[in-house]
């Protein structure tokens, strides 16, 4: 009985866009046609190792490519692991990937060529037989069920499932080919030499045997050369083949950034080749992100997302480790303990912070690609990776106040540093602007101390955990006490003051002191070390948790006029409380902070300066 089925409304609007198709490369569908029907057979090949009541014939495993002229169709079948109906509901009427909805938005705004800059970021998979095609066919059965399934749809909102008694095992997709229309890049799909042409180009490295299907001759030999490209010397990989290599794994339409290769012999055997992407995975920062390296044993792959291999904040970087003495069944929780594991991800880290350090020294344009997509999420790491915070370190930028767009190295800044700085000053807010003129920074610009400005959420958290850079200590000029006084001597005469402000103000701040980070403005409000800064606490209130209640510091500026002017006035019993407490206020807007209750604040401050006209 066939069943007429809705595409969910997001897979529906995607395969609108390939109807329509704003990509200009339209071969590319073969190589994503491909790309499902080799992960098929890999797949097939572990579950055989693993399942040993599965029984399947794994013995010619292959991807066949049948071409009709004159029927206009092109068929992609393999004989790997094939769907249940209800996989293919799962997997080919809805889009679960992550990042649709914000990229459909954002392609709702953009110009063509940005979309099409959008789906190459993003891949399309099996929608992408709509680029060629105006209707597809798709029958499948999975390995070890009896039935199998026909599937069938013009893109149009819906497709037809209909169950099918004597499917082969696999899967074969039927596309009924658009007509050829060399203007708009789309060729002639039913010619051999056109598909020739696109799989040496893009699938060439499959390790799976491809093969044209011609009219009852026997079978071909398969068309791709079929060589892991981890396991062949550098010299003889071209850089097109590793780029369509990483597209494989990547699921990215993309070109990598940077590639690194990885190998280790001796006591662990192992070989590798991943990738640093141009551009931040969609779902870079969602909770289920996945992590890109895949897992091999001597050439067979089993698994995805190998996340034993890769710490979290390096989960950008793509590619395959291939190890040779692991068994085939190891399982994900068994990997984690694993000391082969762990000493290949050991060398990776080292690989991957040693090619961004490498980026950072011998290719600025580059490395400033990698840091804008990628920095956040590398930055991490600072927190996380303590063994390797300070090569982590050493491979970021960040921006100061040396330049307004230019960021700095800490090496450089380590460099510039003045006689009589001792450590790396930075202030953390919520953006540049608003710390750029925040009080604390003033006495350090006076001096000509450079400031690190930053600004990203995470840099809130990593900044606790670390103290020093290559010997220098690194210290917040919003938190602890900072003495840029000199020899000078103490201002004297103000002890009572502080004393009567500090009551005054016990409610909102935990001490009142004299500063010597202030040069023009009255006052600022520091933290000690340790304490949540105003922007963690936000942070947390953002994420539905009351922060633990932190009172800061109230610090003055001695050779304030107002500041002075009060000493006075409390020396001769003649102090104003409100006075108190708008300076406070001051202290809180001038850092971009809220005021707890602005309508006092305001009330107090029109009170006061009617008295002045
Ligand atoms: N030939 C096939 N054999 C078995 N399963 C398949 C096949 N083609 C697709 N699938 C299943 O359907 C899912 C969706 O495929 P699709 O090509 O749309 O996306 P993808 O390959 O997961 O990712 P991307 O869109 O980034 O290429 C696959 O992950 C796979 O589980």
């Amino acid at each position: 009985m066939s069943e007429t089925i809705e595409f969910q409304a997001e897979a529906r609007q995607l395969l609108q866009l390939m109807i329509h198709s704003i990509y200009s490369d339209k071969d590319v569908f073969l190589r994503e046609l491909i790309s499902n029907g080799s992960d098929a057979l890999d797949k097939l090949r572990l579950a055989s190792y693993q399942d040993k009541d599965l029984e399947v014939d794994t013995s010619d495993l292959r991807i066949e490519l049948e071409q009709d002229a004159e029927a206009r169709t092109l068929v992609v079948r393999d004989n790997g692991i094939g769907m249940t109906r209800d996989e293919v509901v799962e997997l080919i009427g809805t889009i679960a990937k992550s990042g649709t909805a914000e990229m459909l938005a954002q392609m709702k705004d953009a110009q063509d060529e940005n979309a099409e800059d959008l789906i190459g970021q993003f891949g399309i998979g099996f929608y992408s037989s709509f680029m060629v095609a105006d209707k597809v066919e798709m029958v499948t059965r999975k390995a070890g069920s009896d039935e199998g399934v026909h599937w069938e749809s013009t893109g149009e909102g819906t497709y037809t499932l209909e169950p099918v008694a004597d499917a082969p095992q696999g899967t074969a997709i039927t596309l009924h080919l658009k007509p050829e229309d060399a203007e708009d890049s789309l060729h002639d799909y039913a010619q051999p030499e056109t598909v020739r042409r696109i799989v040496k180009r893009y699938s060439d490295f499959i390790t799976w045997p491809i093969r044209l299907v011609t009219d009852g001759d026997a079978p071909e030999e398969p068309i791709n050369s079929r060589k892991a490209l981890w396991a062949r010397p550098k010299s003889e990989v071209t850089d097109q083949e590793l780029t369509e290599f990483y597209r494989h794994v990547s699921h990215d339409w993309q070109e990598p950034l940077e590639t690194m290769r990885l190998s280790g012999e001796g006591t662990f055997e192992y070989q590798g080749l991943l990738f640093l992407p141009a551009h931040a995975p969609m779902d870079l920062f969602m909770r289920e992100a996945r992590r890109g390296v895949q897992l091999y044993v001597k050439r067979v792959f089993v698994m995805d997302d190998c996340e034993a291999l890769v710490p979290e904040y390096l989960r950008f970087v793509k590619g395959v480790v291939d190890a040779a003495d692991l068994s085939l069944n190891v399982s994900r929780e068994i990997l984690q303990q694993d000391r082969q594991i762990q000493a290949i991800r050991k060398r990776l880290v080292r690989k991957v912070l040693q090619t961004i350090s490498a980026l950072q020294e011998n290719e600025p344009e580059t490395y400033r690609t990698f840091w804008t997509e990628l920095g956040r999420a590398f930055k991490e790491g600072l927190l996380t990776d303590p063994d390797n915070q300070q090569a982590i370190l050493g491979a970021s930028a960040f921006p100061s106040t040396h330049s307004p767009d230019e960021n700095t190295t800490l090496k450089a800044y380590k460099e510039r540093m003045p006689e009589g700085q001792e450590s790396i000053y930075y202030l953390t807010g919520a953006s540049r602007a608003s710390i750029e003129n925040s009080p604390h920074i003033e006495a350090f610009r006076a001096k000509g101390f450079e400031v690190l400005l930053l600004t990203d959420q995470v840099d809130e958290v990593w900044t606790d955990a670390v103290s020093e850079f290559d010997g220098t200590p690194m210290a917040s000029i919003a938190k602890g006490d900072v003495d840029l006084g000199g020899d000078e001597d103490k201002p004297e005469g103000f002890d009572d003051l502080l004393t009567w402000m500090g009551t005054e103000l016990a409610d909102d701040v935990k001490e009142v002191r004299l500063s010597t980070r202030l040069t023009s403005s009255p006052a600022c409000l520091v933290g000690d070390p340790g304490d949540l800064s105003p922007t963690l606490e936000k942070m947390y209130r953002a994420m539905g948790q009351e922060p633990p209640v932190t009172k800061r510091i109230l610090e003055l500026n001695p050779g304030h006029a107002l500041v002075s002017g009060l000493r006075d006035k409390q020396g001769a019993g003649d102090a104003d409380p409100d006075v108190a407490r708008l300076l406070y206020g001051m202290a809180l807007l001038a850092e971009g902070g809220e005021l707890k209750e602005p309508t006092t604040f305001v009330n107090t401050l029109a009170e006061r300066l009617q008295k002045t006209l």
